[in-house]
């Protein structure tokens, strides 16, 4: 925190010991400006809880002589200027260089490519280059919050992009919830890209605005939390039933919030053999019979569901081995939970505040996970988009399809030995190297074996 004191009317020892009685522990203590009545102080105080942040301020305001100027956090520090920068892969140190990397000698390139469009990919960062593409529809759990204040998580994107894949990644935060206009805009932006990473854009649009763009363009295009979701989810599931003894295709399965997420996790579910799938959002079950506006829910509405159940989700969890919550925070509830059947799997997905907590679900639950970096167990699209992206530009795959998908579920499941897997760890940590690389070992053989890779080991295949 920066303050302002006034040197006569208090000391440093009463901030230190109101500091000290609000909770906190002065670790730094900074003069940034003095005066001879003012003094101008940055104090860096760690907390062993950021809710003790108000009852300092609070102890400070109480104070004579205190003017609290600014107060951050290191999250907040951390996002100073933004998180990521572009860089250059060589100095520019003379005329020479000058001439090569710009005019004049740029232009032959310009030309070369002009002649033969697909040396973009040679000449250009094109082919290591994903556009982190979003809305700020629905951004993480938040919901519409618009175009700037997505930025951070499509910078947090970017740098997870690089610094697991070493895929360059720009965040790219549109000015318009225009379906038209969305998929206008990327395909305008897409020659400087390998591949297009969507994110965070709501249901049902995201669907079309999908779709529509896999069509028109030749590059691929996928939306993480869709997709990358599914693919983490199975993966999740497939270790996590073993480690409670059930079968998945014997499971009955609850998913709430049936929205981007819970709509390609229910597919991928279906897909994996799940028969009792029902699906739950804010008015109830989706259940077949009912009219629903949205083609999605209607398709879902006839393809889950077998036993027509109605209700609210504290009804349809009755008997339930799975959960899986794709909906916003706190909507399960403990009693819930005590309705599942034995052995319970919950998987509170939301961002950041999941469907319920941990700490409340434990005592109760056979295997729980989140999709937060702060708990064991965290079910996260970043176990996929990063080896995905990684594998289909290696691979110069045209699209990305079913096959990639499933082999990537099973490939990040595969990192966790058998005899590894216990109640808490079902699924790599974000932090296994090993992730990765068997990700894109595993596209690159799915996309091969499907048809999609343009390039095979360094050799342009013929389409
Ligand atoms: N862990 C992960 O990797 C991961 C990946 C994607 C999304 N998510 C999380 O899943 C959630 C949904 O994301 P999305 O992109 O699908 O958003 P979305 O807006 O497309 O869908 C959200 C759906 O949840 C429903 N919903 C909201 N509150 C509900 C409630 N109280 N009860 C029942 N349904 C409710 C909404 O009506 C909507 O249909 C967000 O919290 C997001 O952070 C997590
Ligand atoms: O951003 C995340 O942490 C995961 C996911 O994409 C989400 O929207 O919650
Ligand atoms: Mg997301």
């Amino acid at each position: 925190m920066r303050l302002e004191m006034h040197k006569e009317r208090v000391t440093f020892g009463q901030i230190a010991t109101a500091i000290g009685e609000g909770g906190g522990d002065i670790v730094a203590v900074d003069v940034s400006q003095a005066s001879g009545t003012t003094t101008i102080r940055d104090i860096t105080v760690q907390m062993s809880d950021s809710s003790h942040t108000d009852t300092i301020v609070a102890k400070l305001n109480a104070l004579e002589g205190v003017k609290i100027i600014n107060i951050s956090d290191q999250t907040f520090l951390m996002h100073l200027g933004g998180k990521i920068e572009v860089q250059a892969k060589m100095p520019i140190k003379n005329r020479d260089d000058l001439s090569r990397v710009y005019t004049p000698g740029v232009a032959r390139v310009c030309t070369a490519i002009h002649e033969d469009k697909s040396k973009v990919y040679s000449l250009t960062i094109k082919r290591n280059t994903v556009a982190v593409v979003s809305d700020g529809t629905a951004v993480l759990g938040l919901g519409n919050i618009g175009p700037e204040a997505a930025m951070p998580v499509m910078e947090g994107k970017a740098m997870l992009f690089k610094q697991m894949a070493g895929v360059d990644a720009f965040p790219i935060c549109l000015d318009t919830q225009d379906t038209e206009e969305i998929i206008r805009t990327v395909k305008a932006i897409a020659p400087a890209f390998g591949g297009i990473n969507l994110e965070d854009i709501s249901s049902p649009r995201c669907f079309e605005i999908e779709q529509r763009l896999i069509a028109e363009l030749d590059i691929p295009v996928f939306h993480d939390d869709q997709h990358g979701t599914a693919v983490v989810l199975l993966a999740g599931l497939l270790n996590a039933v073993k480690v409670a003894g059930k079968r998945l295709q014997d499971c009955k399965v609850v998913v709430c919030g049936i929205g981007a997420a819970g709509i390609a996790c229910s597919k991928m579910l279906l897909a994996a053999g799940v028969t009792n799938l029902i699906g739950v959002d804010r008015a109830g079950a989706l259940v077949r019979g009912e009219t629903y506006g949205n083609a999605a829910w209607a398709w879902y509405a006839e393809h889950t569901n077998p036993h027509r159940l109605t209700g609210r989700l504290s009804d349809v969890i009755e008997g339930a081995d799975v959960f899986i919550g794709l909906s916003g925070p706190k909507v399960l509830s403990v009693n819930d939970i005590k309705k599942m059947a034995a052995d319970p799997i919950v998987f509170a997905m939301a961002n950041p505040t999941p469907e319920i907590t941990p700490e409340e679900a434990e005592p109760y639950v056979r295997v729980m996970a989140t999709g937060r970096s702060d708990y064991p167990n965290q079910i996260n699209n970043v176990l996929c988009f990063p080896g995905m992206f990684r594998g289909a530009l290696d691979c110069r795959a045209a699209r990305i399809n079913e096959e990639m998908k499933l082999a990537a579920a099973q490939a990040i499941a595969s990192v966790v030995k058998e005899d590894e897997l216990s109640e808490h760890y079902i699924i790599p940590s974000v932090f296994n190297a090993a992730v990765v690389e068997r990700v894109r070992e595993a596209v690159i053989r799915a996309a091969v074996e499907s048809g999609v890779a343009r390039r095979v080991r360094g050799h342009r295949q013929e389409e």
